[in-house]
This record gives C-alpha cells, structure tokens and sequence, in this order.
C-alpha cells in the first residue's frame, strides 16, 4: 500500500466518510461500518487527489478507452474529473430516461463499438454497477473495464469478474481496516467484528469457487491482496508474456547480458545468487537498472527454510534488490510471521511459497501441500504466488501458480539429476500453470533471446487458449 493511498484513507476516516458503528444499508441490510462517499464533493483537494489516484491506476493498468461514465450520483463528479484529466470525454447515463425531447438513456457524444470504462464509488452487491453498464452496452458502447473506489468485499466484485469485467479498485475494506489499524484509529477487535459481521452477509456467489484457470490475468488482479501479485499480474497482461527465466549461470556478466537481452520477453528474472561469482552491489544495481528499462520482476530463488528470526534477516538482505523471494512452508507460519514482522520490510516485496516440486520421488505429499495452502491464505497480503506442480494445489485465483521443469522438446523429460519436465501446453492448459519456469532450455541455447521468443510465444498462446 503505497503512502499516498494511506493517508487518503486516513483523510476519509476524519472528513466522515467512513465511519463505525450501526447503520441500515440501501439494501435494507444492518451493517458495522459505512462509506459515504457522497461527502468527497464538499472536499475539492481530497476530491483532486482521489481522481489523481484513479487516473494513476488507469495507466498503470494501462486501460484502452475512448469515454468514461459515472454510475449515478455519487461517481458522477469523479467520474467528470477523471474526464478532464486523461482529456477523453464522457458520457452520462440518466437513472429514467427522459419522457420528453430525444428520450436518451446516455448523453454526450459517443460512436458504436467505442470502448467505455465504468466509474463507481462502492461495490456492495455489483447490481448498480450492472444497471449502468447494460444501458452503456445497449447503446452499442462496449464496457471492459470498471473502476471503484472501495471493494466492500460483499461479493460484487466477483460477480463482476464472473461476467467478465476487469474490475480495478482503489481499496478494499480489509485494507481499510488495516491502514486504520496501523494509525491507531481501530483496534484489532473492532477489525474482528467487523470481519465477521462482514461474513455473515457476503453473497453467495463469493464461495463459489471460480475456476481459476479462465480468468484473464487482468480480472484476476483484484482478486489478490498481494501488491506484488497485482504488479505481476500487470506486468505480464501488458507485456503478453507469463515466462518466467531461471538465469542458472554463475558469471555475472553474463547474467546482465541475459537479462538484457531477454528482459522485453519475460515477467520475472529469477536469479539463485548464491551461485553467481562476484555479485556486488554494483552488479545488484545494474540489474536492478536492467529489471525497469525491460519492466520484469527479479526473483531470488532463495528457497528460504529456516526458523524466522534466521529467515528475517536473510529476508531483510534479499529484499534490498529482489521483487519476489521463493520460501519454504517447512517451518511453519513462523517463516512468514517473521518476514511480515521484518525491519524495513517493504510490502511491495512478495513471496513465492513451494507448495510442490518437480523433481522426481521429493519428499512432499498432498497433506504438505494442503498445509501449505492454509498458511498462503493466512497470509494472503504477503504471498504473491504458489511454486507448485499441479492445478490442484490451490482454487484461489488471487494466487499466481509458477511452474518450473518446462522444456519445448517434447523428448526431453528429464535431467541425470531428477529434474522432470513437460511442454509449454502441458504445463499452462493442463496444469493450469500461470507462469512456467524455463532454464536450461533457453540458457544453454546460442542465442537465448530466439529461443526465449519461441517459448514466450507457445506459452502465451497455451494461456490466451485457456482463458475464456
Ligand atoms: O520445484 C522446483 C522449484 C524450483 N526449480 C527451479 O527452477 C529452475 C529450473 O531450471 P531448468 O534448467 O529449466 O531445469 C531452477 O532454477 C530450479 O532451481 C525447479 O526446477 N523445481
């Protein structure tokens, strides 16, 4: 959670705009809390920031559109500001239609086929935001991608997704809650209360599982608490890759010509540092330098497996110059309660839990990998992704599955080593992998960028045939 989101929460806490204690909802419903955004208009710097903020989240996304609508009221006036700062125009979708005059549902200039996005304040249940967006499609505009403020975590989010929208929200409730937490302003048994209060009346459509194996990795960026994920998830839609490069190479130079030359074909450049000769800061920079210029992650293949107060300080080290770090679930939750806990941690760095291997005859079973799933989900703002073999590993599609033992030739299926590997298509459609791990196979290629090419290509093709 970046500062300026923080303290744009703390501001709506003190302007009213979120606020405890018992309330009756549109929907007739009793709740614990309420956000009433219809205050923000009385607040024109809050108003400007949060319009900033939501135009940031556009273009990270980098979002293609040619007008915006404003579910009425309360996202109209964002909605508008929004207009005027990414200078498309928009458009204004009347609660009735007019009886009299030209009886429009939308007004403003639009043509058919032009892309709209969806602006709301809320998501409760998601219907408000479904009136809106069928009377935008009934004028022949088409609505991708919808943009809110808070998730209330209710349900509409996923019935959004279910349908098919990419859905981007600024906050979610649970991330309200801990931001205000972490300023002192609610304790942690109010956020209990909360939360369960919150339980009893989600839809239930959240509990349908989703298969997650058809989502877009853009619908699935707001389902993950991880700001890592989102960033991958991101990373990889816009890029229109899901190869993961395993740099096994001990020369440092060689590294960094790797990673330059591959960089615009992959997501992540995972490293083992510890085999690579002199790795210095400066070499640390430099790839650093590398993983912006080519926008991938870096990856620290550390496999961390110790007792927490030991892996706190190695995570501390690593995090100083890797994204994503790959950490064993063996010593319990206290592995990921002292990475949480670390000094300086920085909540952009996300971890990579190994729920499965690939080489042949390890010791893990399916109770392991179950264990291993109940602590991802307990720590769900920190786990970014699932190291793991096979689709049933996990349901949760906020979690990205990295699969490694991935080679092109269908006649290589393993090392001398144990190593075992399957085909691009094999391991996306089948197994339901979102990113495959590819090492050997591209680095001991002459020219690893040609090979890494073919592999981006069949892997992106294997996921774009998955998805619906
Ligand atoms: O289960 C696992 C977990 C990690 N790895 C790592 O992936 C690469 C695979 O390299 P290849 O040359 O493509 O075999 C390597 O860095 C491993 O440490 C894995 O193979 N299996």
């Amino acid at each position: 959670m970046n500062e300026k989101l923080r303290d744009f929460c703390v501001s709506l806490y003190k302007m009213g705009c979120i606020k405890f204690g018992q309330f009756t909802l549109k929907s007739g419903r009793e709740s614990t809390f309420y956000i009433d955004l219809r205050q923000l208009i009385s607040f024109p710097i809050l108003m400007d920031e949060l319009c900033s903020m939501l135009t940031s989240l556009l273009y990270e996304r980098d979002v293609k559109f040619d007008t915006i609508c404003g579910v009425p009221y309360t996202a109209l006036p964002v909605s508008t500001l929004m207009s005027v700062k990414t200078n498309k125009p928009m458009v204004l979708r009347r609660k009735e239609a007019k009886a009299y005059g030209t009886k429009q549902l939308v007004e403003g200039k639009y043509k058919e086929g032009n892309k709209c996005i969806i602006v709301e304040d809320v998501i409760s249940t998601g219907s408000s935001i479904l009136e809106t967006v069928a009377d935008v499609e009934s004028v022949g505009m088409v609505v991708k991608d919808i943009f809110a403020i808070v998730d209330r975590e209710e349900g509409g989010l996923q019935t959004l997704i279910n349908r098919g929208y990419s859905v981007h929200c600024l906050y979610s409730v649970s991330q309200i809650l801990k931001i205000l937490k972490n300023e002192n302003i609610i304790t942690a048994d109010m956020i209990e209360k909360i939360q369960a209060d919150k339980a009893k009346h989600t839809s239930p459509l959240i509990s349908i599982p989703v298969n997650r194996g058809k989502l877009s990795f853009e619908n699935r960026i707001a389902l993950s608490k991880c700001p890592a994920a989102v960033k991958l998830f991101t990373i990889m839609a816009q890029k229109s890759t899901n190869l993961c490069l395993a740099a096994d190479v001990l020369d440092i130079k060689k590294i960094l010509q790797l990673a330059d030359e591959v960089g615009p074909l992959i997501c992540i450049f995972k490293i083992h540092a510890d085999i690579i000769e002199n790795y210095s800061d400066k070499e640390r920079d430099e790839l650093k330098n590398i993983a912006t210029r080519h926008n991938f992650m870096i990856m620290e293949d550390r496999k961390l497996a110790d007792i927490g107060n030991t892996v706190r300080m190695q995570f501390n080290q690593i995090s100083k110059w890797a994204n994503l770090i790959t950490v064993h679930s063996i010593p319990g939750f206290g592995v990921l309660e002292a990475i949480k806990n670390a000094e300086n941690f920085n909540p952009d760095v996300g971890v990579f839990l190994v729920a499965e291997l690939s080489s042949e005859n390890n010791l893990i079973t399916p109770d392991y990998t179950k264990k291993t799933m109940a602590l991802a989900e307990k720590y769900s703002t920190l786990v970014a992704g699932i190291v793991c073999q096979f689709p049933t590993a996990f349901t949760n599609p906020g979690f990205i599955q990295m699969t490694p033992g991935v080679n092109i030739e269908e006649s290589i299926v393993n090392d001398s080593l144990g190593q075992q590997y399957n085909t691009p298509a094999k391991v996306i459609v089948e197994r339901k992998a979102d990113i495959a791990v590819v090492g050997r196979g591209i680095v001991n290629s002459s020219n690893p960028a040609d090979i890494a090419e073919k592999y981006r290509q069949k892997l992106w093709a294997a996921y774009l045939s998955r998805v619906q």
